[in-house]
């Protein structure tokens, strides 16, 4: 038996007069990419120097101008880094580069050194306060740990007095969401007063959830009463650092965001330690698809998912949010076709708003138009089918052929599992513009005449038949009826053309047209499309004809 009696719940706080649920977003946070950082500590293989410098790079270029590039003091590798980036004069004057550092002196005096020559930086140093943290880990009471904090802030101070570039400071009450909040709330004051924060020098208190241990909520009324009673507020840019144990990370960000947090740390896919960090494209694409600037350069996912795979040497999964391969491809039958329909109302009324359903943005918006959102398996439907001939290939099959032709696909993906584009259309020829056998249309001599009652054609066709060629003729009030007639009369048949469509297949001279033809058998009663091509709308027509009379007869 699973033995959940092991755990207990996590407190939820009694505060009725949160606020948050009731706000929306309105505009994008401050972004600040932990990925060369929470993100690279998490790796199996570390990212090198040059990995690093790619990542970095891809940071710039996405729009981040906050980037947590390492923990200069944990290794060599580390420390280079950043020496590399001022060397190669790699940063640019808007990106301010942020160094995380334990509160210990050797290890925040090697931070600043790893950061001599960089013109705007952020220290950004923390200690943890959880009351298990300060129990099991640190065997400290609560004066003991908030003195490490302290302490810590009195050395970025001290080892930053003479630091050439612009310095600000950032403060993170670790394993914050374990910690009684009027403690974190005292600490977090007390460095504040440390580091003299103002409006024209604000500092940064980062308040995360180090492991995530209960609903978004909790953590959204946690950020909101710290918003509240933070001393000083206007000169503190409030940040938030989700992790993802829980898989709601972007949750508990979207909902900290509402209760007021400036800031977001966050990594690329949401790399990072265990279940990861924060996923900041994720926050960043559902801003944009509320219609709110996300203030990042995000137009194309594939380049970020190339660089992010090739450096973290980790894959993005299949269905990631707007990310993985399968996102925005839809199997199943109604999804097709509510996406074939939508689609069409789309180019229809001319929409200047994307909807459509299933489709909660438009792929190419993020740089991926070249995918199939309508994949063809045993669960798709007629819709689907439609949708790809359509998309693919610009056939626009009449809606009552859209079954037919999806039966045929059905059988064949039953048998094999998915069915390509490609085949789709090789099954459409084979069984439509291709059915020309035994009686096949060789050419057709059309005139029309004119007595004072009505107008007539007159058809006279040339066609082949099991193989021996022949002629027939016939009259009616227009070429489709005039070659009915005549074929009824030749073939001993009696057919009835129910419905009749047709479009140019591509724009230009040379264009050709499409036709179908659906046609009745009058003596069996059975029905069947047929499809003609021609640059010659009659003669696509009447190969239409020939196409269905062949399905239905032979
Ligand atoms: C939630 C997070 O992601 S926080 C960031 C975590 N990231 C990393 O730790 C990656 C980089 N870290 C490292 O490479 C190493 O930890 C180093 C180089 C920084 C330090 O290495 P070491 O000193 O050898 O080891 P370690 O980190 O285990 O040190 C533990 C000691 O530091 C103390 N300590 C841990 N965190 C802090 C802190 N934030 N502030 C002050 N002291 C701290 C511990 O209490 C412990 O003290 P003790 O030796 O008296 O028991
Ligand atoms: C040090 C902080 C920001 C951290 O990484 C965490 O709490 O997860």
């Amino acid at each position: 038996m699973l033995n959940y009696e092991r755990y207990k719940q996590a407190p939820v706080m009694n505060y009725p007069e949160r606020q948050w649920p009731g706000k929306k977003i309105q505009k994008a946070p401050i972004w600040c990419s932990v990925d060369l950082r929470d993100g690279n500590q998490a790796l199996i293989e570390p990212m090198v120097v040059e990995e690093k410098i790619e990542m970095f790079q891809l940071l710039v270029k996405l729009g981040f101008k906050e980037i947590e590039v390492g923990f200069p003091a944990a290794s060599q590798i580390e420390f280079d880094f950043i020496r590399q980036l001022v060397e190669r004069k790699m940063i640019p004057d808007d990106v301010v580069v942020q160094v995380l550092v334990q509160c210990r002196e050797h290890l925040i005096k090697r931070s600043i050194e790893a950061l001599r020559g960089v013109k705007k930086a952020i220290v950004h140093i923390y200690n943890s306060t959880s009351t298990l943290q300060r129990d099991v880990v640190f065997n400290k009471d609560m004066d003991e740990i908030k003195a490490i904090a302290v302490q810590g802030a009195q050395w970025a101070k001290q080892y930053t007095s003479d630091f050439d570039g612009e310095v600000m400071f950032e403060y993170t009450p670790e394993s914050f969401t374990g910690t009684e909040l009027e403690y974190a709330l005292d600490i977090c004051n007390e460095v504040q007063e440390i580091w003299g924060a103002t409006p024209d020098k604000k500092i940064i208190i980062n308040l995360p959830s180090t492991v995530e241990m209960t609903t978004p909520n909790v953590y959204a009324d946690q950020i909101e009463w710290m918003n509240q009673r933070l001393k000083n507020r206007e000169s503190i840019i409030l940040s938030i650092h989700p992790h993802n144990d829980r898989g709601t990370g972007v949750a508990a960000a979207e909902l900290a965001i509402l209760a007021g947090a400036d800031r977001v740390e966050g990594t690329l896919f949401g790399n990072g330690e265990r279940t990861g960090n924060l996923d900041i494209l994720t926050v960043a694409y559902n801003l944009f698809s509320q219609g709110i600037d996300p203030e990042l350069h995000l137009e194309n996912i594939r380049e970020i998912s190339d660089v992010y795979e090739r450096c973290t040497k980790m894959e993005i999964a299949p269905r990631h949010p707007y990310a993985g391969k399968l996102v925005f491809t839809a199997f199943s039958g109604s999804h097709q076709d509510a996406i074939n329909k939508g689609t069409k109302a789309m180019r229809d009324r001319k929409n200047t708003f994307w909807e459509v359903p299933y489709l909660p943005i438009d792929p190419s918006d993020i740089g991926r138009q070249y995918e199939p959102v309508v994949r063809i398996n045993s669960q798709s439907g007629k819709g689907g089918v439609a949708f790809v001939m359509d998309t693919f290939y610009g056939f626009k099959l009449p809606k009552g052929m859209h079954k037919e032709f999806a039966d045929v696909i059905q059988a064949i993906s039953e048998k094999q599992g998915e069915v390509a584009p490609e085949q789709i259309l090789n099954e459409f020829n084979s069984n439509y513009t291709d059915r020309k056998e035994p009686i096949h249309f060789l050419k057709a001599q059309i005139t029309e005449a004119e007595d004072d009652v009505e107008f007539s054609t007159f058809a006279k066709v040339r066609y082949m038949d099991h193989g021996v060629e022949k002629v027939f003729e016939g009259v009616g009030n227009g070429p489709i009826d005039a070659v009915q007639k005549g074929l009824e009369k030749e073939l001993d048949i009696e057919i009835r053309v129910l419905d009749y469509s047709e479009h140019a297949l591509a724009s230009g001279s040379g264009a050709k047209a499409a036709s179908y033809i659906h046609l009745l058998d009058v003596r069996t009663g059975k029905t069947t499309y047929g499809v003609g091509i021609s640059s010659n709308i009659t003669r696509a027509s009447i190969r239409g004809i020939f196409s269905a009379l062949n399905r239905l007869l032979y």
